[in-house]
């Protein structure tokens, strides 16, 4: 009997690491795969609230593993009844003793911070750095498409999500990052000048989707998006609030409280009506990109392959690893 147990056991361990683990922590409850760690808040039985916590480091840049994921997450996540609420926002914390590993270390693993017992680490204040450069700069045609279709994956999802989304933007939050914050129905951002919201992408000389336009569109009006998209604008917490990114910037260590009380908030509303009338509002602006997903993955493959745009994207790669601060 005691065999059979141990056996059991370690056949739920082995199916455990493969899906994700699963553990009961203070009467919250915890799944984690290796990039996303998500937290539920609230008694069983009851409406309950998931934290989902980026940690892929060292910026939390959506990786196509980090995007894989995400979505794994959020699908399991949209399947809890239990659950009508999610809240995005990055595990990175201000930590001490980190050490910055040479620059001219390649590999991902040396690029990240690390502790001085070794372990990788996030850097502190950052959000999301936005898509990952690296899936986009020095491949093939075959991943860019293959990455490419596991963005709109991740955007579909988030922006069609049945769940009341909220971002707590605990960092900088540029491109993809800002992205993510978008396609939430709420966001709250920490009052730190340092961080800066936007989309970025003119700025490394690529253009953003039309989809994510839309979507920045939807979110701060034509006439902002097209002069912010242009310049490639990355929004201080002051003016994301004022131009309307954000709808909200606390202090850096309310930002979580904050989410939490505003979360309360939209789940008084009954479930039913929220959902019809974000689907009437935003079901227009998906589709766009639905009917037409082949041939905006063949345009990015193409676009991204284009030796222009690598020589640009070498060279904003190069600002990065060179600058200073
Ligand atoms: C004809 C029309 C067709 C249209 C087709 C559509 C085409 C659309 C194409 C693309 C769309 C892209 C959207 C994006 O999201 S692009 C990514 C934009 N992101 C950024 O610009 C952010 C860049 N990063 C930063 O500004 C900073 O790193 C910051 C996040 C503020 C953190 O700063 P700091 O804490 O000082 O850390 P470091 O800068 O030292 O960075 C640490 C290491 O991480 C590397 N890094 C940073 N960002 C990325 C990233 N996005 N992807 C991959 N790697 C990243 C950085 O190089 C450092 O590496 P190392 O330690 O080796 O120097």
């Amino acid at each position: 009997m005691a065999m059979a147990l141990r056996a059991a056991s370690r056949v739920l361990l082995r199916a455990g690491s493969r899906l994700g683990r699963r553990e009961a922590v203070d009467g919250a409850r915890r799944f984690a795969n290796k990039r996303v760690l998500v937290e539920t808040e609230g008694a069983a039985g009851a409406t309950r609230i998931a934290v989902m916590k980026f940690r892929n480091p060292p910026v939390n840049s959506l990786s196509l593993d980090f995007l894989t994921e995400f979505v794994i997450s959020l699908e399991k996540l949209e399947n809890d009844k239990s659950i009508r609420g999610v809240i995005l926002t990055s595990d990175s914390l201000k930590r001490g003793n980190q050490t910055k590993v040479a620059a001219t270390e390649k590999t991902e693993e040396k690029r990240a911070t690390r502790d001085h017992g070794g372990r990788l680490q996030e850097r502190p204040g950052i959000f999301s750095a936005g898509l990952d450069l690296l899936e986009m700069y020095g491949r093939n045609p075959a991943h860019y498409a293959e990455y490419w279709k596991a963005v709109q994956e991740l955007w579909l999802r988030l922006y069609l999500s049945s769940l009341t989304l909220m971002s707590a933007i605990n960092g900088a939050s540029p491109a993809g990052g800002c992205l993510l914050a978008i396609t939430c129905d709420y966001r709250i951002m920490a009052d730190n000048p340092k961080y800066t919201i936007g989309l970025n992408e003119s700025l490394l000389g690529i253009v953003a989707p039309f989809w994510l336009k839309d979507n920045y569109v939807n979110t701060i009006g034509h006439r902002a998006a097209e002069r912010a998209l242009q310049l490639g604008t990355l929004f201080p917490p002051a003016e994301a609030l004022k131009v309307g990114v954000v709808d909200e910037v606390v202090p850096e260590d309310q930002v979580h409280s904050k989410t939490l009380s505003v979360m309360a908030k939209w789940l008084a509303i009954p479930d039913h009506s929220r959902q019809l009338t974000k689907t009437m509002m935003r079901k227009a602006t998906a589709d766009n990109l639905i009917k037409q997903r082949e041939a905006d993955i063949q345009n990015f493959a193409s676009f991204i392959s284009r030796d222009s745009i690598q020589k640009s994207l070498h060279m904003y790669l190069e600002k990065l690893k060179h600058k200073k601060g």
